[in-house]
């Protein structure tokens, strides 16, 4: 039985960069289930949060703490980013990567690479070299890789970003299923459908700080500050 990683909670958590600060002071806590859907402007700090809470960021001042000691929460948590990289290798390859990097043997690698790529619709890519893939063929192999090693939190920074609207929904039938399956998600999205589609809460940023913290459908139907009301509508919000 592996111990639970969540909750994770930020306590006055600050990022700065060359004296700037990008995030902060913020304190949140994400609970153990659900789709935690980061909106808010450009440059608010969606990804910077993002990164900060997965520990790609530090805190210069304030805590990120998981339930459980950190060591522990990296083989927990995985990073999906806006445009994943994708290594020279075949999609099976690559989706058998972090099972071969942690110890797994070829053929189960193998075996479970090839069930993941079915799941996410590269059943017949997998001898396909990753680099030539579409866009949207690129993050469902990103979810595959992310997810193969059952992470019970993963990240995603705009996993949606320049995919059509078919790719899009496959993207999100994935992480339906991964959130039924029991992985806690938190992702960054500009899409305001797929934000309603896929929320249970909102964190709403606005200048690097957490402007407004709710559930989904209070936040989309009676948001309770100006700035959420008018980012809902379309407007310009600084
Ligand atoms: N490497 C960096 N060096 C300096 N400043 C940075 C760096 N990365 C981000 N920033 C700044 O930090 C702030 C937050 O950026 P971040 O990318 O987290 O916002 P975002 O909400 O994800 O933006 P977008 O919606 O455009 O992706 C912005 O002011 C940005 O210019």
């Amino acid at each position: 039985m592996v111990a639970p990683i969540l909750p994770l909670t930020l306590s006055a958590a600050i990022v700065k960069r060359q004296g700037r600060r990008l995030i902060g002071p913020v304190d949140c806590t994400i609970e153990a289930a659900g789709t935690t859907i980061v909106m808010g402007p450009n440059g608010s700090g969606k990804t910077t949060l993002l990164r900060l809470m997965h520990g790609l960021e530090r805190a210069r001042e304030g805590r990120v703490a998981w339930a459980v000691d950190e060591p522990a929460t990296r083989a927990h948590q995985a990073y999906v980013f806006q445009t994943p990289i994708m290594m020279r290798r075949s999609v099976v390859e690559c989706i058998a990567y972090p099972l071969l990097t942690h110890g797994t043997g070829r053929r189960e690698a193998r075996a479970r690479a090839e069930e993941w790529a079915a799941r996410v619709g590269l059943g017949d890519a997998l001898g396909r070299m990753a680099t030539v893939l579409s866009g949207g063929e690129k993050q469902k192999l990103a979810l595959a890789r992310a997810l193969i090693r059952r992470p019970q939190v993963l990240f995603l920074d705009e996993p949606c970003a320049n995919l059509d609207g078919r790719a899009t929904r496959e993207i999100e039938s994935i992480l339906a299923e991964a959130r039924a399956d029991g992985v806690r998600i938190v992702m960054s999205t500009h899409d305001m459908g797929q934000a309603r589609r896929l929320a249970d809460d909102v964190l709403f940023l606005l200048n690097g700080r957490i402007h407004e913290a709710a559930m989904a459908w209070p936040f989309f139907a009676e948001p309770a500050t100006p700035e959420a009301r008018a980012f809902l509508k379309g407007d310009i919000v600084e």
